[in-house]
């Protein structure tokens, strides 16, 4: 098949027009992004469940299939450095320029392409709070919808299916010292206490394989002020098939009397190999050879695909672009990758699980 290049920029360009930056997550069910899927997606039932705070479930539908392709149309906020404009479609020789065209609106302009110039029934479900950090869409979705027999998550995976990655957690440890004057001896540090606990922690064996981060640290007040209190935000990946509570039982135990609190956690794709996410993606593995899709590497990086094989749907992580291009200033897709998605949706939407 001969992907329709010029279709597919046709329309990723309003899509990368209609600023989804999340936050500040000013997305709602009347503004431009959800005119432009409708806009995009003729001859679609569109439904859009409005959650709040800028999450929407955008799910549109042509005919009966077991396959949904989940698509998050959200994007970070503009990252410093960028040399064009994030909000217009930029093309040069061999890529296109834009926010969110790698990470993952790029996917969206294949699909709407794809339905151009298809009759194949489809049924895409577009969320726009993945970059929240939250969830809340996919969570609230799978709520009440497991009909689904396969789920093609769109993130950039240069092509390759990917049906395994690993968990993420993201937490605060929160220290609490005693205010004094720094020239008394045998006061409480919360800076001391962070400070100790971080150099324990990235000396634990397994704290670089599990990818520990200690990513900001915040306390205290000056330099002759014993610090009365410190935060300190870190996270770590856990492989496929571990438990990150090890790992944080670990941490947690080298920090004294620190309170910890947890943003977010996500589970690793398979989560447990002798449970459900991880029938559904021994099973998603053999989707992806029927299909024909080209198999990868696991991942490091976290996705919702691990949502939907824990509610027991297989899940492959496919889109276009590198991981490497998301986030960044300046972010792309080549025309190559755009090209070589649609081939790849194409097997899948004709080959229907
Ligand atoms: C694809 C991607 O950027 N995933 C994010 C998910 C963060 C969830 N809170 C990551 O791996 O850090």
């Amino acid at each position: 098949m001969t992907a329709p290049l010029e279709d597919i920029l046709a329309h990723l360009e309003p899509l990368v027009e209609a600023d989804s930056q999340n936050p500040p997550r000013h997305i709602s069910a009347d503004g431009a992004l959800v005119a432009a899927v409708r806009r995009g997606l003729p001859g679609f039932v569109v439904n859009v469940r409005d959650l709040g705070d800028g999450c929407l479930i955008i799910e549109a539908r042509r005919g009966e299939t077991g396959t949904l392709f989940n698509v998050h149309l959200d994007t970070v906020p503009v990252a410093p450095g960028w040399s064009h404009d994030p909000h217009v479609l930029t093309r040069a020789e061999d890529r296109a320029f834009g926010l969110g065209v790698c990470d993952t609106k790029g996917a969206a302009g294949v699909l709407f392409a794809l339905a151009q110039h298809t009759d194949e029934p489809m049924h895409l479900l577009l969320t726009t709070d993945e970059e929240a950090g939250k969830s809340r869409c996919i969570r609230t979705y799978l709520e009440d919808s497991t009909e689904a027999r396969l789920a093609v998550v769109a993130e950039p995976t240069d092509c390759l299916a990917r049906t395994e990655h690993r968990g993420i957690f993201s937490g605060v440890a929160r220290f609490e010292g005693e205010s004094a004057h720094a020239s008394d001896t045998g006061r409480r540090s919360a800076v001391h206490d962070a400070a100790r606990m971080i150099a324990a922690a990235l000396d634990l064996p397994g704290a670089a394989e599990s990818r520990l981060n200690f990513g900001r640290i915040e306390g205290g007040v000056k330099a002759n002020m014993v610090a009365a209190e410190a935060e300190v935000q870190f996270g770590f990946r856990n492989r496929p098939g571990t438990e990150h509570r090890d790992l944080l039982r670990q941490i947690s135990g080298l920090a004294g009397g620190a309170r910890f609190e947890e943003r977010f956690v996500g589970p690793a794709l398979p989560h447990d190999r002798d449970g459900a996410s991880g029938r559904a993606q021994a099973e998603a593995q053999a989707l992806a050879s029927r299909l024909g899709l080209p198999l990868g590497a696991p991942v490091d990086f976290w996705t919702e695909a691990s949502l939907f094989a824990e509610a027991g749907i297989p899940a492959i992580v496919l889109g276009a672009g590198s991981i490497r291009q998301a986030h960044n200033a300046d972010e792309f897709v080549t025309y190559g990758q755009l090209a070589k998605l649609y081939d790849l949706y194409a097997e899948v939407v004709t080959g229907d699980a």
